[in-house]
C-alpha cells in the first residue's frame, strides 16, 4: 500500500485519428522516440494497428496508430473502418490531429462528429504540422478548433500545437497525454516499443519501401507478408543473421512489372531500403529474400484479405 508520499503511475491507451495524412503515424514515432510506424505521404497507406509504447517512470503511454477513417469504397475499406471504431471505443485517449497547414475541413469534421459519438473516451485536440504555418495560421486555427468543438458538441480536454518533424512541443504533449490518463500500474515490460510482432513491423518497412516513389492508384494495391523469419543456423553468438522471406502482392500483372524495375532494379532497392530500417529496428544484420507476386482483385476477396492479415 502507498503511503500517499509516492507518485502515483499512470497507464492506459492513446490513440490519433484525423483524416489522411494528418501526421498521425509521424507523431506517434515523434512520441516514442524511434521508428515503430510507417510514414508516408501517400494517404490511407498505415493498415496495422501498431502500438507505440512510451515508458516513464510515472506512467506508461501505449499508442494505438489507426488507419485514417474514410468512406469505404472496398471490402478493405469497410475493414479498415471496423477496424478503427472498435478501437476507438476500447482506449482512454482519443487525440484527433489537425494539421496547422490546412484549413478545417469537411473531412475533419466528419472525424470529430464521429469521435463526438464515442462518450466515455476523452478527447485531446491536436494542431499538427506546426512547422508549416505562420503563428497567425497557428492561432486562427487553434481558435477554429474551438469553435469547431463548441459547434458539434466535443469537449477538448486540450488543444496542443505541436511539429513532429521539428520536434517542437512534443515533450509537452506526452505530458498532457498522460495528464488524460487514468491511475494504473505499468502494463508491458521495460523496454519494449511496440508488442506489433517483428513480422508485422518488417512487413510494414518493405511495403512503405514498396511505396516509394509510385502513383496514387497503386498503394492500395500492395500488400506485404512475411512469410518466414527466423535466425540463421551454425552462425557464431557474435555474428548472428535474421533470414527473413517476404512475399509483395499486388493485384494485376502491370503492377508487378513495376514493382520489380528495368532489370529488377526497383525490388532491389526496396530491399536495400528495407533491409537497413528492419536491421536498425532490430538490431541484427538481416538477409531479405522479396518476391513479388500477383493476388488477383485481393481487396475484394474475403479470403485473400484473409490471408493478407486483414
Ligand atoms: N513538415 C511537417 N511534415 C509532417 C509533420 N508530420 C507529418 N508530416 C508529413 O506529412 C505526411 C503524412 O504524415 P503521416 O504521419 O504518414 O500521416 P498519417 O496521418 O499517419 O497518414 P495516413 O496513414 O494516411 O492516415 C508525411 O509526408 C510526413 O512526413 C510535421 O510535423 N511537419
Amino acid at each position: 500500500m502507498t503511503t500517499g508520499q509516492e507518485q502515483s503511475h499512470r497507464s492506459g491507451f492513446v490513440s490519433f485519428v484525423g483524416r489522411p495524412n494528418a501526421g498521425k503515424s509521424t507523431l506517434t514515432n515523434a512520441l516514442v522516440g524511434q521508428k515503430v510506424v510507417i510514414t508516408s505521404d501517400k494517404p490511407q497507406t498505415t493498415r496495422t494497428v501498431v502500438r507505440g509504447i512510451v515508458h516513464r517512470d510515472d506512467a506508461q503511454l501505449i499508442l494505438v496508430d489507426t488507419p485514417g477513417l474514410h468512406r469505404p469504397r472496398t471490402l478493405l475499406g469497410e475493414r479498415l473502418n471496423d477496424l478503427v471504431k472498435t478501437t476507438l471505443a476500447e482506449v482512454d485517449v482519443v487525440a484527433v490531429c489537425f494539421p496547422a497547414n490546412e484549413k478545417i475541413g469537411p473531412g475533419d469534421k466528419f472525424i470529430a462528429t464521429e469521435m463526438a459519438k464515442i462518450k466515455r473516451t476523452k478527447k485531446v485536440a491536436i494542431a499538427t504540422k506546426t512547422d508549416l504555418a505562420t503563428s497567425e495560421q497557428i492561432g486562427s486555427h487553434l481558435l477554429d478548433i474551438a469553435a469547431l468543438g463548441t459547434e458539434i458538441g466535443v469537449d477538448w480536454a486540450e488543444i496542443v500545437p505541436v511539429s513532429a518533424k521539428a520536434g517542437d512541443q512534443i515533450a509537452l504533449l506526452q505530458d498532457l497525454l498522460v495528464g488524460q490518463l487514468p491511475e494504473g500500474p505499468q502494463l508491458y515490460p521495460d523496454g519494449d516499443l511496440t508488442d506489433a510482432p517483428e513480422e508485422i513491423l518488417a512487413a510494414e518497412l518493405i511495403r512503405e519501401a514498396a511505396l516509394d516513389g509510385l502513383r496514387d492508384e497503386l498503394p492500395h494495391s500492395v500488400a506485404v507478408v512475411v512469410e518466414e523469419m527466423r535466425l540463421r543456423e551454425d552462425r557464431p553468438d557474435d555474428k548472428p543473421l535474421l533470414d527473413i522471406h517476404a512475399n509483395v502482392y499486388v493485384e494485376r500483372d502491370s503492377q508487378k512489372g513495376i514493382l520489380i524495375g528495368p532489370k529488377g532494379s526497383r525490388l532491389k532497392s526496396i530491399g536495400t531500403t528495407s533491409r537497413k530500417q528492419i536491421e536498425a529496428l532490430l538490431g541484427t544484420p538481416v538477409y531479405l529474400d522479396l518476391h513479388v507476386k500477383v493476388a488477383k482483385d485481393w481487396q475484394r476477396d474475403p479470403r485473400q484479405l484473409r490471408k493478407l492479415g486483414f
